[in-house]
């Protein structure tokens, strides 16, 4: 285990040092690379992160965007992940980034796994990876107890899997957790006290009983009250 906890004064400073941190971590890349790769969360803490990364002059044309995860609902659902992205990431500067939208519009998430594997395949080995985590320790959709957890912790993973969770509110789609933690550069984001003690309590735990253990090889959570 390898984890870096860097604590922020508050979420306004959190939000702002970290859009730069990634953004600087994508150009460093690009100075000697064609192309970069950005996963992202979805959920409600990553907006700020968005907006200033939004903003931030890189070259977005050479960089591809990614979800950790989508919840399988149409683009324009008020649950839509790509619908977050769209609001507060892929404008402004951000909107010259290729977006690989992982809801194809198939009537379930199984359905789009062929082909969406083949997609993201110039994405790998991603870049700079965001990940978010909730306070049952899951991340992207890797959920405790969900029907595919297994085989998306497992070394030979296909890169995403549908997950049915009980936690989750539809059936989802994930990136699994070999090519999550695979990232050059591995982030965390998470607020307030109980995600903290939740990802202290991870520490401890079984990567089955809290999915965010799987990536704490090279992690660097960014925390704020
Ligand atoms: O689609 C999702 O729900 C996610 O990508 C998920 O992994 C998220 O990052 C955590 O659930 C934290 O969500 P919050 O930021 O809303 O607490």
């Amino acid at each position: 285990m390898n984890v870096d906890f860097v604590e922020y004064p508050d979420r306004e400073m959190l939000a702002l040092i970290l859009a730069d941190k990634l953004a600087s971590q994508l150009g460093q890349h690009l100075r000697t690379n064609q192309q970069a790769s950005l996963c992202v969360p979805g959920g409600t803490t990553p907006a700020p992160v968005f907006e200033s990364l939004s903003a931030t002059d890189l070259d977005w044309d050479r960089v591809t965007v990614v979800l950790g995860d989508e919840r399988w609902v149409h683009g324009e659902h008020p649950r839509s992940n790509s619908r977050l992205l769209r609001r507060h990431l892929l404008k402004d500067e951000a909107a010259a980034a290729n977006y690989i939208d992982l809801y194809t519009g198939d009537a379930t998430p199984d359905e789009a796994l062929p082909g969406l594997c083949a997609r993201l395949e110039p994405v790998f080995p991603i870049t700079v990876a965001l990940l978010g985590m909730g306070n049952d320790m899951h991340t992207a959709s890797l959920f405790p107890g969900a029907d595919h957890l297994a085989a998306a912790l497992a070394p030979d993973a296909p890169p995403v899997l549908a997950i049915r969770a009980e936690g989750a509110d539809e059936p989802r789609i994930t990136l699994t957790a070999p090519y999550l933690r695979n990232a050059i550069n591995l982030h965390l984001l998470i607020t307030g006290p109980e995600k903290r003690e939740a990802f202290e309590r991870a520490q401890k735990l079984d990567p089955l009983e809290a999915p965010i253990r799987a990536l704490m090889d090279n992690l660097t959570v960014h925390w704020a009250e």
